[in-house]
This record gives C-alpha cells, structure tokens and sequence, in this order.
C-alpha cells in the first residue's frame, strides 16, 4: 500500500469518515499502527515525556524529533507521517521555523510539519505551504505555552477565548494549514470550529464533533496508568500484560527454568 498523502487525508475528511491519528516514536510500534491501519502519525513532542521522561515538551530538541521520525517512517509506510515542531524550532523567527521545518522533512522523512498557534503563526504557516511543506495547526491548550497557562487545563472555556480561538482557526486555515489539532476545548466549541472549516479538525479531549481523533500511543494502550486526563481511554491494559510478563521472565530465570532445551543450541 502506497503512503498516504495530504490529499488522501483531505479525500477521507471529504467522505465523512473521521481520521484516525496517534503518536508514535519508533519502527517497533510503527509497525503496528500499520498493521492497525491509522491513517496518520504524530512524532509528538510529546516524547520529551513519554521517552525522555520530563515533565513538559519544551526540552525537546529538532534532533530528538528527526531521530525518531527516522525510525517510524522504517517501519510504517502507510501512515501519513507528521512531525512535530519542538519548543523555540520556530518562536524566534519565521526563517529558523522554515529551516527546522525543512531539517524535519529533508533529515527525518516527514510530509507534513505541525506548530502550535494561531494567528500569531499564521504568516510563517503561509511561508512553509510557499515552500511546499504541508502544515498541522494546534489550537487550544498547547502544551509548549504550559507556564504562560499555569497548567495543563482546559482552554477558551469563556467566549471571548472561544471566538480567538475560532479566529486562530480560520487564520491557520487562510496561510494554507491542511488540518487543525484542537486540544482540551469544550465540545460545542471545537464542533462550532470543526463547522467553520474547511479543512479537518483532530481532536484530543475536544469531544466526538471533530474531523478525526489523536492520542499518544502509550497512552492509549495503558502503559503508562499514572496519566490519567479526562479524555483517555485505555483501549488495553499492557502496563499489567507488560509487568506479568516481565515478573514471569524473572521469576523463570530465577527458578532456571528459562532457557530450556528448546531455547538452546
Ligand atoms: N503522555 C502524554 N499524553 C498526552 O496526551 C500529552 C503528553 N504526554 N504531553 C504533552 C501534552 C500534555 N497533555 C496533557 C497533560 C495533562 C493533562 C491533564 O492533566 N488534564 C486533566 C486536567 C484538566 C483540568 O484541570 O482542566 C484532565 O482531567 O483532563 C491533559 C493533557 C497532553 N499531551
Ligand atoms: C497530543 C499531540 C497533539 C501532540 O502534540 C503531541 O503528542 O506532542
Ligand atoms: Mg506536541
């Protein structure tokens, strides 16, 4: 099966059949969202939590993301492959967002880019589709404004956040973004966003109105059960498959019942 690409993403958005999208970090796991067949990838930046275990993305760096949108793309090749724009890649100037988008496509292999922001992003946004780099938005609570937040919260719950938050929408939508990631809003307003738009919306605990639905992939698969936001759902429990089966290693090895004949020469 041939890559997916921006325009068949836009032929499933056309269809009305919502878009499925995960995170992902390495050829084992790509693997499996093949095999699963997800439309489309996120090398979040949320790996500076899932891999390099801090506590915000902002450590990340745009080699850490080429790195591991090097190894995805090995082992997917059905999946439209997104990568993410880390903290300070593209917030001191357009150019050095321009030259970190074109690293994240020349160096790891990605087709499309994604950058958190509105307005405010929007003429770089417009240079990088200039430049033929395909462009996400991310509106809503983007993570990489966690202290200017103080927190990790639901965003634009009063209404004139809510129409900001629709004007961002429509101005990423104008410099050419081909899809919109709407994180931690109400409903209503990421259906009333999702409405105004003519390209997809993605979702992550923006309700079920949206053109498709992102979660990071460990936690989705119940890896990591001390993350617990309100829109998770643990589609398994592998925390406690994963345990087991470690626990059952050990104690095998303990007991030198592993290896057995059948495992040695
Ligand atoms: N593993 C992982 N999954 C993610 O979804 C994710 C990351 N890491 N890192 C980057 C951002 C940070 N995200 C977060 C972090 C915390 C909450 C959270 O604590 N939510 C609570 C509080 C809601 C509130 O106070 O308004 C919730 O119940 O949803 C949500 C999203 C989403 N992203
Ligand atoms: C949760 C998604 C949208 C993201 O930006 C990330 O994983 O970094
Ligand atoms: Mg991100």
């Amino acid at each position: 099966m041939a890559r997916k690409t921006t325009r068949d993403i836009q032929k499933i958005y056309a269809s009305g059949r919502a878009i499925s999208m995960v995170t992902c970090y390495d050829f084992t796991f790509a693997r499996l969202v093949e095999m699963a067949e997800i439309d489309t990838i996120l090398i979040g930046d949320s790996l500076g939590n899932v891999i390099q275990g801090h506590d915000t993305t902002l450590p990340v760096e745009v080699d850490d993301i080429i790195y591991h949108t090097r190894a995805v793309a090995r082992g997917n090749s059905s999946a439209l492959i997104i990568a993410d724009m880390p903290f300070m890649s593209y917030q001191a100037s357009d150019e050095v967002g321009l030259m970190n988008a074109g690293r994240l496509m020349k160096e790891g292999g990605a087709q499309a880019v994604k950058v958190e922001g509105g307005e405010r992003v929007a003429p770089m946004v417009k240079r990088m589709v200039d430049a033929g780099i395909p462009v996400v938005g991310h509106l809503g609570l983007t993570p990489q404004s966690v202290h200017a937040f103080g927190g990790f919260h639901v965003q634009a719950r009063e209404e004139d956040a809510a129409e900001q938050l629709l004007q961002d929408a429509l101005a990423l939508q104008a410099a050419g973004a081909f899809m919109v990631v709407l994180e931690m809003v109400p409903a209503d307003l990421a259906q009333r966003v999702t409405e105004s738009l003519s390209i997809p919306t993605i979702g992550i605990g923006a309700g079920a109105k949206t053109s498709g639905q992102v979660l990071v992939i460990y936690d989705l698969l119940g890896l990591n059960t001390s993350f617990k936001p309100r829109f998770l759902k643990h589609f398994a429990e592998l925390e406690s498959v994963c345990v087991n089966a470690l626990k059952a290693y050990k104690d095998e090895v303990e007991a030198n019942s592993y290896p057995a004949d059948e495992h040695s020469f």
